[in-house]
């Protein structure tokens, strides 16, 4: 398997990218839409959020799920016993944003929001017609106006070098939404398991645009998307010292999408989500 950046622009990208989405789980684009000045000024305003004690009056209420997820309570993923080492905020334009963060973040998650809908159209359009008569109603609708969608400001804090034994920066999991958008982050770490079980690094070139398959993609799909695993690497020598900041934005479908035989979106999160004992 080998993960190979798709340039946006290419006269065959739609068809390339959902190509490396049925065999990888992942695709990678280069020349997208997505302003790259717009990232690069939210990765610097919330790294000095998350520099400073503000980030103590948004934590985290468990009914709504936004606002600050401290290191102390971070994710712990399915079948691991260690937490990651992260912090994160969990933004719904519904919910609590820092007044001076609130423009530039909206306006990424409603950019992004966008393009991954044309990009669930390219999906649509290059599944199998077996595979498409499985979708109770188009992808890009699934997602229309969803208020579960989730955009997630991850911290990855330097190494302090007492970190608990066996704890890595994300833990290998598999993301539940449809589809995830991650602008690649300002420093390498993420990668992706290949068929033959290695992990192999996902190419972050700053710039790149990564979309993988969630869970409820691979159910809606019978399988033919598969949800493949990932997780991100502590850094070595100089680079220990180093944040990393990341953007996954987590597609989610109206609570009512009908996902399969057994399953809606409301169900399919629900059984996870128990599965994870966050609820
Ligand atoms: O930080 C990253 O690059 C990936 C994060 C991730 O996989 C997640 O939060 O689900
Ligand atoms: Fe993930």
């Amino acid at each position: 398997m080998k993960l190979e950046t798709i340039d946006y622009r290419a006269a065959d990208s739609a068809q390339q990218f959902v190509t490396s989405l049925h065999e990888t789980g992942f695709g990678v684009l280069s020349n997208h839409p997505i302003e790259q000045a717009l990232v690069e000024k939210i990765y610097q305003e919330w790294y000095a959020f998350f520099n400073s004690d503000e980030k103590q009056a948004y934590l985290f209420k468990p009914e709504t799920q936004d606002g600050f997820f401290p290191a102390s309570i971070s994710e712990t993923a399915k079948g691991h016993s260690v937490k990651d080492i992260k912090e994160y905020f969990h933004v719904y334009p519904w919910g609590r944003i820092p007044d001076s963060l609130r423009d530039n973040i909206l306006a990424y998650y409603q950019q992004a929001n966008a393009f991954a809908a044309e990009l669930l159209g390219w999906i649509e359009q290059y599944s199998p017609q077996e595979v498409a008569e499985k979708y109770s109603i188009q992808l890009s609708e699934m997602i229309n106006n969803s208020q579960k969608t989730l955009l997630r400001i991850l911290h990855y804090p330097p190494m302090s070098g007492n970190e608990e034994l066996g704890a890595i920066r994300a833990a290998a999991h598999e993301d539940i939404n449809l589809i995830t958008i991650l602008p690649a982050a300002n420093e390498p770490g993420l990668q992706v398991k290949n068929k033959s079980g290695e992990w192999m690094d996902v190419p972050s070139d700053f710039g790149n645009i990564i979309i993988n398959i969630g869970d409820m993609l691979q159910e809606a799909s019978g399988g033919y998307f598969p949800s493949t695993s990932h997780r991100v690497i502590n850094p070595e020598g100089t680079d220990k010292t180093k944040s990393r900041i990341s953007l996954p934005l987590f597609l989610h479908p109206n609570p009512e999408v009908v996902l399969s035989e057994r399953h809606t979106a409301d169900s399919y999160l629900m059984e996870r989500l128990r599965e994870l004992g966050v609820i």
